[in-house]
């Protein structure tokens, strides 16, 4: 019978049997013979984490913006340095991580230490997603640019 993953289907056009990789969606004429496996590198990880991150935006942000500066004029490469000094006050036990995100962080969440709350797969820009689900809980990531501008992120569940 059918390795796991797989499920056996009748073509419309030609009544011929096909088989369909239930997690790729991806179909094929010959029988499958090992296991489909979920797809995203992360198989068997979580399928939601919470995070709270602290952003620096920049003149390039999708949203130039935030509750802390009408227009954000910095550079790409000074908001970079910003969050490198952030992390290392963090890393070093100078300074909270929400104590510093709370004050320095160009997203809404600020006002709650950077928490974003749990979200799964697809809620976030790619990088953000991608950085967020490979720390452990607890762990501080690199600096991460999506569009929005540049992050450290904070696994907290
Ligand atoms: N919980 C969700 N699903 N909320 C929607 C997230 C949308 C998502 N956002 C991002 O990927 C980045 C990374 C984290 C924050 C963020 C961007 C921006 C700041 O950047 P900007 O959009 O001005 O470019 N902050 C937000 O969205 C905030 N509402 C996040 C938030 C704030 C308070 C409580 C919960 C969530 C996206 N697909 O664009």
């Amino acid at each position: 019978d059918l390795p796991s993953g797989w499920e056996k289907r009748l073509s419309r056009s030609t009544g011929q049997a096909y088989y369909l990789n239930v997690y790729s969606k991806e179909s094929q004429w010959e029988k499958p013979e090992k296991a489909a496996e979920p797809v995203g590198g992360n198989a068997g990880g979580p399928d939601t984490v919470q995070c709270s991150h602290l952003l620096v935006k920049h003149e390039g942000s999708r949203r130039p913006s935030s509750w802390r500066e009408d227009i954000i004029s910095r550079t790409k490469e000074e908001a970079l340095e910003e969050v490198k000094a952030y992390r290392e006050q963090i890393t070093s036990g100078k300074a909270s991580f929400a104590e510093l995100a709370s004050k320095y962080s160009d997203c809404s969440s600020a006002k709650r230490g950077g928490d974003l709350g749990p979200f799964g797969h697809g809620a976030m820009q790619k990088p953000f997603e991608a950085a967020a689900f490979g720390l452990k809980v607890g762990e501080l990531s690199e600096p991460v640019f999506t569009d929005s501008g540049v992050h450290i992120i904070l696994r907290t569940a």
